[in-house]
């Protein structure tokens, strides 16, 4: 994992992100939720901010407003603007909860926001209810929401509305954001999604845009970008679940057999249709898949395409165990939460004696499939995919 940020550095200076932006947008890392005692760093307070984005519940009014007074006094200090009219129904209540903080210090308004958020976040987790997608995700929230609480590091794809597909950015942040839960005090690490999908997989409009003259380029730094970002999985030191909360498509599936336990939804689904889309086999899967379903199951899964079950997906060993859709969220977050609270060391010391040793032949494996999909992004089928999902998408 050390290598990640090299990596990406040397990306950027051969151009293959567009900007320095890229990383420096990057979202909250390490959310530290604070107890009461501690005292809560500005990350704490821009972690928090992050966090209430994924609340599962709506907190109400009364909190929200109590929230937006935090808030104000944390930024901007005491309210000495001017109150709103009295027919301005919500500015003024926000106003008057604001006001109502008085001279409150802004570190302890900060401190106060973190623990509200926390306290937020646990009831809303243990309460088991999921909210539709589009209640969860708000306007201008960043793609990826990385959080840290009960020594689990959760990574949450959070592009709902485009269920959840992957850009350039998120493989990135996703990167620098495994490199960072590899380091912090987390016992395990989590990748779920936000929404009614796990992942569609790559963001196909990635392939639009390109100009002439740059294919060949671009389809070189696909590889190098895909190449690492496999790679950071292979290398990952701690346990890696999966909490698969609805469909799972393309990489996000052929990544699973790099993970140590998949969690699934029975609503989940399992699909890898490269040979429709021209493409070939990734994130390890042409060694993983033949080796958990014998080579026939897999030939079907990753050449024909065949769409699996989660229940058929756990008896081909791609995923641990199966959850009622109503229960999922609540069975798999306690059993978690009971997990992270074994001797860490022994369980990262454990998982790289069962994966260490398959390391340098996964990297191997890694490397190849990375630069055959560079040629097959070049083919005509591929092309000819790319432009009928999106004519489908333009209703075309
Ligand atoms: C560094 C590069 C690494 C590349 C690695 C190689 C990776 C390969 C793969 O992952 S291959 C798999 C690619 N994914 C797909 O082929 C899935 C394409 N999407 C779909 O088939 C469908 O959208 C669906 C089955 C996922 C969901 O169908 P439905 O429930 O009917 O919803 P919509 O189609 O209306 O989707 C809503 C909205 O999301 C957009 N969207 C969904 N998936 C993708 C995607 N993969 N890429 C781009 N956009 C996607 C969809 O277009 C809709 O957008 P709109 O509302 O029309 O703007």
């Amino acid at each position: 994992m050390a290598g990640v940020a090299g990596r990406l550095a040397r990306r950027w200076c051969s151009g293959a992100l567009r900007s320095p932006l890229q990383v420096t947008r990057f979202p909250a890392l390490q959310l530290h939720v604070c107890g009461p005692a501690m005292r809560a760093s500005q990350k704490d307070f821009e972690n928090a901010m992050n966090q209430v984005k994924l609340l599962k519940k709506d907190p109400g009014n009364e909190v929200k407003l109590k929230l937006y007074a935090l808030y104000k006094q944390a930024t901007e200090g005491p309210c000495n603007v001017p109150r709103p009219g009295v027919l301005d129904f919500i500015n003024k209540a926000k106003w008057d909860a604001w006001h109502a903080l008085g001279s409150l210090p802004k570190e302890t308004a900060r401190q106060n926001y973190v623990d509200l958020v926390s306290s937020l976040s646990a009831s809303s987790e243990s309460s088991g209810q999921v909210t539709p997608a589009a209640d969860r995700k708000q306007p201008g929230s960043d793609a990826l929401v990385v959080t840290s609480q009960d020594g689990i590091t959760t990574i949450t794809l959070n592009r709902p509305d485009k269920k959840n597909a992957l850009t350039p950015q998120m493989y990135h942040d996703i990167m620098l954001a495994l490199e960072a839960a590899s380091k912090d005090d987390s016992a395990i690490t989590v990748l779920t999604g936000n929404g009614d999908y796990y992942c569609s997989g790559n963001d196909l409009t990635n392939f639009t845009d390109i100009p002439p003259g740059e294919v060949e380029e671009r389809a070189r730094s696909g590889a190098v970008l895909l190449r690492d970002f496999v790679d950071c999985f292979i290398d990952f030191p701690k346990p890696l679940v999966a909490v698969v909360n609805g469909p799972a498509v393309g990489i996000s599936v052929t990544l699973l057999g790099l993970f140590d336990v998949v969690y699934a939804t029975d609503r989940a689904t399992f699909h890898t249709p490269f040979s429709h889309l021209g493409q070939s086999p990734e994130g390890c899967s042409s060694y993983t898949f033949p080796k958990m379903m014998g080579p026939s199951k897999a030939t079907e899964m990753l050449v024909f395409g065949k769409k699996l079950t989660a229940r058929e997906a756990c008896t081909q060993g791609l995923v641990t165990e199966v959850f009622p859709d109503s229960t999922f969220q609540k069975e798999v977050w306690v059993r978690l939460k009971a997990y992270s609270k074994l001797p860490p060391n022994a369980m990262r010391i454990s998982k790289q004696v069962i994966r260490n040793r398959e390391k340098e032949k996964l990297h191997a494996i890694n490397a190849e499939e990375s630069s055959i999909l560079q040629e097959r992004w070049l083919s005509d089928e591929c092309m000819n995919a790319i432009v009928n999902f999106l004519s489908k998408k333009a209703k075309l």
